[in-house]
């Protein structure tokens, strides 16, 4: 369970991130935290796993406070939270098999990490994981050669062997064309359904929110101003979040999109996507 109390950002600059936010999640929700450009989500996340440090508050994770950990504490308490960025961030001229298997780093020491040394199960644990998203046969693949879904999807493995509980993903979708973005999206729901991950996603797309989270938390101006679950965030709410109807051309848009790019892979007969 993730418990946020009181919790607040201004950075150095003077520039409120947060604004007193109380919430709690529990272990197994799937959550799409939407709102505009600059409305906090980003700031909210790394706060999870302290990328960012809050100004006022505390953050506790399973019962320990994040916020006051140590150095030793933070990274044993990292080693439980998988994070995934916008752009992948693998190392591009290493293999996925390298990529993946590096999720395990937490669990071994300096030494061990610097000489490479994996055990046979890590290794198991990354083919294991590979098999979860469809890219088994690409093990040995230098990372840089796959294409943007597929390196995604490696960034996903590598969660699935660090066997964190909790999954943080800041616009995991934002680089991807409509039909891979669906992928991914439904790696989160496997990850989340399957192995009881609890998974928190920002994500511009209101429409992908609404279809794959069981609950959304919206934000606007540092603060929660929707927190339930998507079957409540009808279009009167959303209105609320982004102050106007943008979220009907988002979908309306996303979903011709969606038909496009469809259109496009049936005609040029491309499936190792789909
Ligand atoms: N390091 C920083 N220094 C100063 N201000 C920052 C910093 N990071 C974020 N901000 C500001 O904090 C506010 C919240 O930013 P944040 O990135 O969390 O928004 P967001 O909802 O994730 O936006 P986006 O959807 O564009 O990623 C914005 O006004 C932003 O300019």
């Amino acid at each position: 369970m993730i418990e946020l109390k009181n919790v607040s950002k201004t950075f150095p600059n003077g520039v409120v991130g947060l604004n007193n936010i109380n919430l709690t999640i529990d272990q197994g929700e799937f959550i799409c935290i939407i709102g505009l450009s600059g409305a906090g989500k980003s700031t909210l996340l790394r706060s999870l796993n302290r990328l960012n440090d809050v100004s006022e508050g505390e953050i506790i994770i399973n019962g320990e406070s994040i916020t006051h950990a140590n150095a030793k504490e933070l990274r044993r308490m990292r080693r439980n939270i998988g994070m995934i960025f916008q752009q992948f961030n693998l190392v591009r001229k290493n293999t996925v098999q390298r990529n993946v298997i590096s999720g395990r780093l937490g669990y071994y020491n300096n030494w061990q990490t610097l000489l490479g040394l994996f055990s046979k199960e890590d290794y198991q644990r990354t083919e294991a994981a590979l098999e979860k998203v469809g890219l088994s046969d690409k093990l040995k693949v230098r990372s840089d050669s796959l294409s943007g879904g597929q390196q995604q999807r490696v960034s996903i493995a590598r969660t699935i062997v660090q066997e964190a509980d909790l999954i943080l993903a800041d616009e995991p979708v934002s680089a991807l064309d409509p039909v891979t973005s669906e992928t991914v999206m439904n790696d989160f729901k496997r990850l989340n359904e399957e192995l009881k991950r609890t998974i928190i996603i920002n994500i511009h797309s209101v429409e992908l929110a609404r279809r794959y989270a069981s609950r959304i938390i919206g934000m606007r101006n540092g603060e929660i101003v929707f927190d339930g679950p998507a079957s409540e965030a009808t279009d009167q709410k959303l209105n609320e979040i982004y102050g106007k109807a943008i979220f009907e051309n988002e979908a309306q848009a996303s979903r011709e999109a969606l038909e496009a790019e469809i259109e496009h892979r049936l005609q040029q007969d491309v499936s190792t996507e789909l």
